[in-house]
């Protein structure tokens, strides 16, 4: 007795089962990808605003640095009034120029899971402080969920409304953070009252960097779109022979940190604010964004092991991306080769900061060493 042949399979059906199995994986592959791109960061589109980004404080009387800077701090502050800012600009995308919410957030392909919420921390600032650095290393953080463009909402686009804000940030779980970075909020007056009017329990973090270097980054950022400026030791004086500051240059004063964080200060406690060294990024990423975990009330994840430093970039650089396993540095318009600047001009703007520094150094309870 044989036991009788296996039944012959219709190949009409084999062909069906295999087609059925080749559209599972295809389904399986497509739906990875959707959760992938859900996290990755946003397109960030360089595109010139020629529009003020830093909106801040326009005192014109200062003396040049030899005012006290508390002195200076307890004047009445003219906030808003014209700012003398030469096309100052921003290499990241920017919803005022007509990028919707889909374009401003991979939430739009989100796999559909969790809720947009309202941020519960913010980088406020400052403009070439490193914010870029910091929100994308931060971004590698499970617990944390980010907007990959600059939203400009409490400075430019608040008439949107705060749903229209919500809608821009991507899909968080239970207990994940949503964060979003604009580093002008740091200088605009309304920004304070408008987010905490949003929620009087915000946590705001600001990247600090020495002002004369910033200042000139600031300058190199504005150069690269507009050749044809005038020099940068010519836009820092109101008058060269006088060696009197022009303050009303955004690229001043935005480095006037003591005064901006005074506005601050009126709507939030000092506890409610991290100040993260610009230097100390690039020095020390792991040490900083350890603070930065801390300040969040989240596990210290993002650890030493996730940097290294690239030698052709010059900066560190995450080993990976988030959602990627490929090593990740910032773009080009991140780390440029600053201009020479007339080292007297840079003492002159040494001299001009440092009350302000003073101030800020004790108002913060920390001591940057930019002096
Ligand atoms: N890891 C890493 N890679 C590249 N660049 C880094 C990094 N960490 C900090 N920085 C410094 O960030 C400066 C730009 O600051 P922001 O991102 O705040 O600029 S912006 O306001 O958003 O335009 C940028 O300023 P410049 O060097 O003047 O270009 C950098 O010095």
């Amino acid at each position: 007795f044989s036991p009788p042949p296996p039944p012959q399979q219709n190949p009409a059906k084999k062909r069906l089962l295999l087609l059925s199995i080749m559209f599972l994986l295809w389904v399986y592959t497509l739906y990875s990808c959707v959760g992938y791109c859900s996290t990755v960061p946003t397109l960030v589109v360089d595109s010139y605003r020629g529009k003020d980004t830093g909106a801040a404080v326009t005192r014109r009387t200062e003396s040049g640095g030899t005012e006290p800077a508390s002195n200076l701090l307890s004047k009445p502050q003219p906030w808003l009034a014209a700012s003398r800012d030469l096309l100052n600009d921003e290499p990241e995308a920017d919803t005022s120029r007509g990028l919707g919410p889909s374009a401003m957030s991979m939430s739009s392909f989100s796999n559909g899971s969790g809720s947009k919420k309202l941020p519960q921390a913010i980088i406020i600032g400052v403009k070439k402080g490193g914010t870029r650095a910091l929100l994308e290393f931060l971004r590698v953080h499970p617990d944390i969920r980010a907007v990959g463009a600059e939203p400009h909402f409490f400075d430019r686009n608040y008439e949107n409304g705060l749903e229209w804000y919500r809608e821009l940030m991507p899909k968080t779980l239970e207990g994940q953070i949503t964060m979003e970075k604009t580093p002008s909020y740091f200088v605009t007056r309304e920004a304070p009252a408008r987010i905490s009017a949003m929620s009087r329990d915000t946590k705001l973090i600001v990247v600090v960097r020495d002002p004369v270097t910033r200042a000139i980054s600031d300058y190199t950022q504005t150069l690269s779109k507009k050749p044809d400026i005038p020099s940068f030791e010519s836009l820092t004086f109101k008058n060269r022979t006088t060696g009197l500051i022009d303050t009303s240059w955004s690229a001043v004063q935005i480095g006037i940190y003591a005064k901006h964080l005074d506005n601050w200060l009126q709507y939030f406690p000092m506890r409610q604010i991290l100040f993260v060294s610009g230097e100390r990024l690039i020095s020390d990423p792991a040490g900083e964004l350890g603070r930065v975990q801390d300040f969040l009330g989240l596990k210290r994840i993002i650890t030493d092991k996730h940097f290294y430093f690239n030698q052709t970039k010059g900066f560190p650089c995450l080993k990976k991306a988030e959602g990627s396993s490929k090593p990740h540095c910032l773009g080009k318009t991140k780390g440029r080769t600053h201009p020479n600047i007339d080292p007297e001009v840079v003492q002159r703007l040494r001299d001009f900061y440092r009350p302000f520094n003073m101030k800020f150094y004790q108002m913060t309870g920390h001591d940057f060493g930019w002096d």
